[in-house]
């Protein structure tokens, strides 16, 4: 069988944050049904799963078995109290999957949540969140994060120019060089990943009703219509900027393949109230797939058992997709 019809290695599913959701959706997550194997402390997954452990992704293990490649923790978890001993082995096990995925023994990772703050606090992690880590480990590749519907119609995909910064920072990070990075990153992955052959891209204006024509704020007059325009007329097929209210209900989404939101909330509102459940977090520009549900580490309900398990089926079953695609080209 040639490489280029070689289906890919499983992908890996992280553990994430030890004391969140993450230990009781990994059993629940095969009902994804596509290969993977969980990458964790076994000592953390709920009492009575039916694991075994594998040395390599490839490897098999018995049906319906979780399968899971060991990284051991310092510490037990308590559902809803991080243990910060346990922060930098979260931590390890991100780069770990990375290195293993970069390497071509994994076809990609799926993330379960992280506290961010517990990472900060008990590693000193460096990093707003698994996007710019993966970046980092990937050699400091520019990248984007989108969050992808898949259960309503027409589909919701949102790419948030700045992500992770406070409110007050967005005007001054927002450069024309940064949206249109965030852009063209979108355009390649929509060919690349989602098989868009022509994506349609609309950009979200930054101020109310995207400057009232400059009455209401000048970034929109100023240069992000110029930079719509001129990325028109090399040949990409963006529109805007449009006001943010309204590009979201379905009418509108049928006009494009993916909106550019200017902040984190201004397009993270919309996809997770239309799809929390099945919302994907697709981290777009790494050398390799990266997924992960659309949620964190709901505290409020670990060790309950209540956690839905659907967003992070959607995530492994989108990764899954993008490994087979990215393996046949
Ligand atoms: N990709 C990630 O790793 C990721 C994503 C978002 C938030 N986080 C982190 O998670 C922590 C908590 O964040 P938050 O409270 O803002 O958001 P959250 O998504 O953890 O929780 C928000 C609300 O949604 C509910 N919820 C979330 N996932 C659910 C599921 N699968 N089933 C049922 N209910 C669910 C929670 O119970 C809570 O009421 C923070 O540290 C944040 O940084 C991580
Ligand atoms: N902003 C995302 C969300 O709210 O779902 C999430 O925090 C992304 O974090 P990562 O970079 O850790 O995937």
């Amino acid at each position: 069988m040639s490489a280029a019809h070689r289906p890919p290695a499983p992908l890996i599913l992280t553990c994430g944050e030890p004391a969140g959701i993450g230990p009781e959706l990994a059993p629940k997550a095969l009902a994804a049904d596509v290969p993977f194997v969980w990458m964790g402390d076994p000592r953390h997954l709920p009492a009575g799963t039916h694991w075994a452990e594998v040395s390599t992704p490839a490897d098999p293990a018995p049906a319906g078995a979780l399968p899971v490649l060991r990284h051991d923790f310092p510490a037990p978890n308590t559902p809803g109290r991080p243990d910060l001993t346990n922060a930098q082995a979260v931590a390890d096990v991100i780069a770990r999957a990375a290195a293993m995925a970069m390497a071509g023994q994994a076809g990609g990772i799926c993330t379960l949540p992280i506290s961010k703050q517990a990472l900060k606090q008990g590693a000193g992690f460096a990093f707003p969140g698994h996007t710019e880590y993966l970046a980092d480990l990937a050699g400091g590749v520019d990248v984007v994060m989108m969050l992808a519907s898949t259960s309503v119609t027409p589909p919701c995909r949102v790419v948030p120019a700045t992500i992770h910064i406070p409110l007050e920072d967005v005007p001054r990070t927002l450069t024309p060089a940064l949206l249109e990075r965030t852009i063209r990153i979108t355009h390649a992955g929509l060919i690349r990943d989602f098989g868009i052959p022509a994506p349609r891209i609309a950009v979200a204006g930054l101020n109310p009703h995207a400057g009232e024509g400059g009455t209401m704020g000048w970034q929109e007059t100023d240069w992000i219509a110029p930079l719509c325009e001129r990325l028109r007329e090399q040949g990409l097929a963006v529109s805007g900027p449009h006001p943010a209210d309204t590009m979201f209900h379905a009418p509108a989404r049928a006009r494009w393949d993916a909106a550019i939101a200017c902040y984190h909330d201004q397009g993270l509102i919309p996809i997770k109230t239309l799809d929390f459940a099945g919302g994907v977090n697709v981290t777009l520009g790494l050398p390799f797939v990266r997924t992960s549900p659309d949620h964190g580490t709901a505290f409020d309900i670990a060790g309950s058992g209540a956690a839905d398990p659907s967003s992070t089926i959607a995530a492994l079953r989108m990764g899954w997709d993008m490994a087979r695609k990215r393996a046949a080209a």
